[in-house]
């Protein structure tokens, strides 16, 4: 049986344990207290009942959490073949989290990193086996989507990329491979496109309301830009501006200051509960 450690049970990493859950995995959820993944087990099981009026398949919440177990701190992933890292996306939050990992893990496991814009080469820089460190940035929310980005670092071996695929392929996802620069391909764009919203409201030139109405009605996007950045968390899409205009050193890249406002008041979106818009629950 393929056992797969899930580090960080946050808006990602809740969605990576249900996925493999669902597809029948094995899975071992960490984070740094028992609250965080008490609301994680809630969370899922939540989505589990949702899933179905969702469009997705009906789901026995029991049986998807029965497939989970969770601990607080990596030591409880010693016998893990696959960990799927979703901490933070912050560079000293991942550095330390990978430094332990490779202190506990077996030298076969294969760590995956999910990052919106952190190099995978610089990640995998951390341990004592870069052959073994992978990226798949994770669609959100994570069971719904059926593409990842998949991201060999600078010494990723080929087998792990392939062994990588074959899990992904058994979540049921096709992954899409891209190389190993900050963003890789869909956040390159991506956060621009939202930084750059960000900046339409900070600067008065429209609401959130008729930026994302903007969006929806003239080029047919599902969602608006600021609804997305409420989606992913506000606080993940600045850290990721930020990432992304360190690496490339580049203007283009500049953080808008609404977004720096939002995170230090705890505006980040749907899991706490306000960001650009209001939501009645969390998630
Ligand atoms: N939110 C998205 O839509 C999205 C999409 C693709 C990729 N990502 C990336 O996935 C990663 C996670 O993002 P998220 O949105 O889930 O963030 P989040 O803020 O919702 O959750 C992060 C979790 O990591 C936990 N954590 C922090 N330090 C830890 C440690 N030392 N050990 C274990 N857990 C720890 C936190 O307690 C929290 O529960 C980030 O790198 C982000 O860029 C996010």
């Amino acid at each position: 049986m393929t056992v797969v450690g899930v580090v960080g049970a946050g808006v990602m990493g809740i969605g990576v344990a249900h996925n493999l859950a669902q597809s029948g995995y094995e899975t071992v959820l960490v984070d740094i207290d028992e609250q965080i993944l008490t609301d994680a087990k809630a969370a899922i099981s939540r989505n589990c009942r949702l899933s179905r009026l969702m469009g997705g398949p009906a789901l026995d919440p029991d049986e998807i959490l029965g497939r989970i177990t969770t601990a607080v701190g990596v030591e409880a992933l010693a016998k893990a073949d696959f960990v799927i890292e979703n901490v933070t996306e912050n560079w000293d939050i991942k550095r330390e989290v990978h430094a332990e990992l490779d202190r506990v893990l077996s030298p076969e496991a294969v760590v995956i990193v999910n990052t919106s814009a952190i190099p995978i080469t610089r990640v995998a820089a951390v341990g004592s086996h870069p052959e073994r460190v992978v990226g798949v940035h994770f669609m959100n929310p994570v069971p719904a989507k059926p593409v990842v980005e998949l991201i060999p670092g600078f010494h990723t071996a080929q087998e792990t990329v392939e062994v990588t695929r074959q899990l992904l392929s058994g979540m049921g996802k096709k992954a899409v491979d891209v190389k190993d620069a900050s963003g890789f391909v869909s956040n390159r764009v991506l956060m621009l496109t939202v930084n750059e919203a960000a900046y339409l409201v900070h600067e008065g030139v429209a609401t959130a309301e008729s930026v994302d109405e903007v969006f929806r009605g003239c080029f047919g996007h599902p969602m608006g830009p600021l609804e997305t950045a409420d989606l992913i968390g506000v606080d993940t899409i600045l850290y990721s501006v930020e990432v992304l205009y360190e690496h490339y050193a580049d203007s283009k890249y500049r953080p808008c200051p609404l977004l720096k406002q939002m995170t230090d008041a705890g505006l980040h979106g749907r899991k706490t509960g306000r960001g650009f818009y209001t939501y009645d629950n969390k998630g």
